[in-house]
């Protein structure tokens, strides 16, 4: 089989900080008021009163989306979507295209070593640059499975299982039971400056789900950078008679040695999990390497589809578990082939919790959302990730 070459590239963003409203997409955080995901969530910032309520008061929505399409010589087209926006489409259109033009749409691992070496001067070890990089190797891997007709986790070696089950991110653990998912995880609203009061306030929501849902429904909480190892500690001993499931992402990404040590002081049977926002494999092994129990890559901001694979094969070395922060089908293909990756996350974008909307509305055609809390691998066979994208209102703010 000739597989053609790559023609072009080109970058789009839509929302953020030049938009006149919020766009939603790639950047799900960039939703409008009233909404669960913006209503009093602790993170880093929350200890400036000012910043308290609203994360999109502090700026979790400046990026927007970045769109990444690229073209192969022989007409097809293959796209990603992820946060990055305008600067994404810069850092696109005036750096790494000069490594997929002319390569063949089947080059995605030089390509994707030669924009990991080429940025490695500005890029760190995730944010911006490695979103950009994520969106680029996605659309790749959407793009060869266009090319070759084939959905992307049969391109990865196929399903080991035959459907994902589904837990949910949001407000409401009690619809999310509802709706037939595995668990509900929440987002902490209070954090060390808030002492041992605002563990009070958490272990009484927590409290609260745990009688509503009962015994065995998973519950677990989502501390988005916002605390330190004693505070997480406190939690989460306050947390355990209610059989929390797991503390997520409780410390920066760069405290490893936080982690490590909340690992050992957590109680026995509560995990420890961490990583949505690591980028690049070494990042993901020196994580792995505190002993916390599942590591959560977002398969649009670690290094892409092609990180993601080794950070899976890197954890499976270990025993640990993968499950990859909440990205729909760019997850999804990834996820159905990894033997470690027992269960996905679905995060709810509607703004109470109370409907099953895409995680990237309005921005994919044809994104699908669990049913009763499950997808099966069936929904998946279409070429590459097998969504189009909605085209109303990107721009394309730079060429080459
Ligand atoms: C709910 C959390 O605060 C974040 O908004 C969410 O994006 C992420 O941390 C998650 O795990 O879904
Ligand atoms: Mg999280």
């Amino acid at each position: 089989m000739s597989l053609p070459k790559i023609k072009t590239v080109r970058a789009y963003f839509a929302g953020g900080a030049t938009a006149d409203k919020a766009a939603a997409g790639g950047d799900y955080h960039d939703q409008g008021a009233n909404h669960w995901i913006d209503d009093h969530v602790a993170t880093p910032m929350s200890k400036y009163k000012q910043y308290e309520q609203s994360r999109q008061s502090f700026g979790i929505n400046v990026l927007g989306t970045l769109i990444v399409e690229v073209e192969a010589d022989n007409g097809q087209t293959g796209f990603a979507i992820t946060t990055g926006g305008e600067m994404g489409c810069f850092i696109v259109e005036k750096h790494l295209n000069r490594f997929l033009e002319g390569r063949c749409v089947s080059d995605i691992k030089l390509i994707h070593d030669q924009m990991m070496n080429a940025t490695m001067y500005y890029a760190g070890s995730g944010g911006l640059v490695m979103n950009t990089i994520s969106c680029v190797d996605l659309a790749l891997w959407d793009l060869f499975g266009k090319v070759t007709d084939l959905p992307v986790y049969k391109l990865l070696g196929g399903a080991v299982r035959d459907e994902l089950q589904f837990y949910a991110t949001g407000a409401r653990p009690d619809l999310a039971q509802k709706m037939g998912f595995i668990g509900g995880k929440m987002a902490v609203q209070w954090g060390p400056h808030d002492g041992d009061e605002g563990i009070r306030k958490e272990v009484a929501r927590i409290a609260h789900y745990r009688e509503t849902c009962g015994a065995d429904f998973w519950l677990m909480l989502d501390c988005w950078m916002s605390q330190d190892v004693n505070f997480a500690t406190k939690l989460a001993h306050a947390c355990a008679p209610y059989n929390v499931k797991w503390l997520e992402e409780c410390l920066p990404p760069q405290q490893f040695e936080g982690y490590a040590q909340l690992k050992q002081q957590a109680p026995h049977g509560m995990l420890i999990t961490s990583g949505e926002h690591h980028g690049t494999l070494q990042s993901f092994r020196t994580l792995a390497e505190t002993g916390i129990d599942i590591l959560q890559p977002d398969v649009g901001w670690c290094g892409g589809l092609t990180t993601l694979v080794e950070v899976a094969a890197l954890a499976k070395s270990r025993g640990q578990l993968v499950v990859p922060h909440g990205s729909s089908v760019y997850s999804h293909h990834a996820v159905i082939t990894f033997t470690n990756s027992p269960f996905s996350e679905f995060l709810m974008t509607s703004p109470d919790c109370s409907t099953l909307r895409p995680q990237f509305d309005p921005l994919l055609i044809n994104e699908p959302v669990p049913v009763k809390g499950r997808i099966h691998k069936s929904v998946l066979d279409k070429p590459g990730f097998g969504v189009e994208l909605n085209r109303d209102g990107l721009k394309r703010p730079y060429q080459h």
